[in-house]
């Protein structure tokens, strides 16, 4: 395990600053001191975009290469054009780095006041495909504006970066106690790729006889998030199902601000990045309202990605305690980051 850490950090827009700056501070609290923490900070979202006219220019991708990973905030402003920063910073790094293993857990924490609270076991997590699906911009638009236009957002699937993330899944899932994985899709509707997704799981499945499968169609997976969690264990699906479903899946195990995920380039060729589910919230930025909690767990999905994982379960432990501590009262940004810092420091 290296006893160094180059960390790029990418606070991005609205609750993103306040979020990374909660997150950074139970970094530096949790890390032993012999671990050398070297930070970066780039300048990258609205306002850059507003200053520069630039999302994200090929030197700073060159320089954010040059580190172990990157921990961001959120991407994305109202006063930017839908679309600009998200396809032209966000996914631009995803895919740029070839983070193909999207990593969303969901466990349902104490305390917390959602629909399922008291409902003992939820504890899955969705491996989203990162790099292709219908985010991968091809598309367009005839006659823009008119009655008559027509758009198109085609959904690219390929057989090698279906198998590469099903495969990942299956590893994931033999590694955990239930050993079970299920495909989310909808191949009754999407033919040809839910078709291919299906026969490739169906054939890397032959290579993981523990592992049992499943299969659901995405709307009646959004049913059973709600109606029955604990019959997921580790969920592989599309790019855009996997974005809809782990959403869900935070509200309903204890809100978007604790979802934490990490983009994963399972290589090691290019550094992972990790981010809250969430974006930047531009409805309570400013008002101390954002939960760091999700940030802080990105936290502890980077150490552990790293290796460094008494920290990260360190983390883990902080949270699961600070929540049950939580007697409804309401704390800000800043306080809930204190209290996390000072749990995994004493
Ligand atoms: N990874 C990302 O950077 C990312 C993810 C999602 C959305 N976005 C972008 O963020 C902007 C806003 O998107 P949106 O409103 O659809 O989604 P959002 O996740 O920013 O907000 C949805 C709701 O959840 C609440 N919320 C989010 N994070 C919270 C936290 N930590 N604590 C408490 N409440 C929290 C918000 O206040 C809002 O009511 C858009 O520009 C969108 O494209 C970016
Ligand atoms: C902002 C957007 C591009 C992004 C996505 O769709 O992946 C976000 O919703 C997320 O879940 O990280
Ligand atoms: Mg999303």
């Amino acid at each position: 395990m290296s006893r160094s850490i180059r960390l790029a950090v990418i606070p991005g827009d609205g609750i993103g600053q306040e979020v990374v700056a909660q997150g950074l501070k139970v970094l530096t609290a949790v890390l032993p001191q012999d671990v050398k923490l070297e930070t970066k900070e780039y300048d990258l979202g609205a306002r850059r975009w507003h200053a520069t006219g630039e999302t994200l220019p090929d030197e700073e991708l060159e320089s954010l290469k040059q580190h172990d990973a990157i921990l961001l905030g959120a991407i994305g402003d109202p006063s930017v054009p839908s679309g600009v920063l998200e396809r032209g910073l966000l996914l631009k790094l995803r895919f740029a780095f070839d983070h193909f293993v999207n990593l969303r857990p969901s466990k349902l924490f104490p305390n917390t006041t959602t629909p399922l609270a008291g409902r003992p076991d939820i504890d899955f997590v969705v491996v989203r495909e990162g790099t292709e699906g219908p985010y991968t911009g091809n598309g367009g638009s005839l006659r823009t504006g008119t009655p008559a236009e027509v758009a198109t957002e085609v959904s690219l699937n390929t057989a090698y970066g279906v198998e590469r993330v099903v495969r990942d899944a299956y590893e994931r899932a033999n590694a955990r106690p239930r050993k079970k994985l299920t495909l989310v899709h909808k191949n009754n509707v999407l033919v040809y790729a839910g078709h291919m997704w299906k026969n490739i799981f169906d054939r890397v499945g032959k290579e993981y006889p523990e592992v049992t499968t499943d299969y659901l169609h995405v709307d009646a997976a959004t049913i059973f998030f709600v109606t029955q969690p604990e019959r997921f264990d580790v969920i592989v699906t599309d790019n855009l199902f996997g974005d809809i479903l782990t959403d869900l899946a935070a509200a309903v195990t204890g809100g978007i601000g604790l979802a934490a995920s990490g983009n994963i380039n399972p290589t090691g060729e290019f550094p992972s990045m990790f981010e809250p589910v969430h974006g930047s919230a531009p409805d309570i930025a400013g008002t101390g309202k954002a939960d760091p909690t999700a940030t802080i767990l990105s936290v502890s999905l980077l150490l552990r990605h790293l290796g460094f994982v008494p920290q990260a379960t360190r983390i883990e432990e902080a949270v699961a305690a600070d929540l049950e501590a939580r007697d409804g009262s309401p704390r800000s940004t800043d306080e809930i980051g204190d209290a996390l810092a000072a749990r995994v420091a004493g």
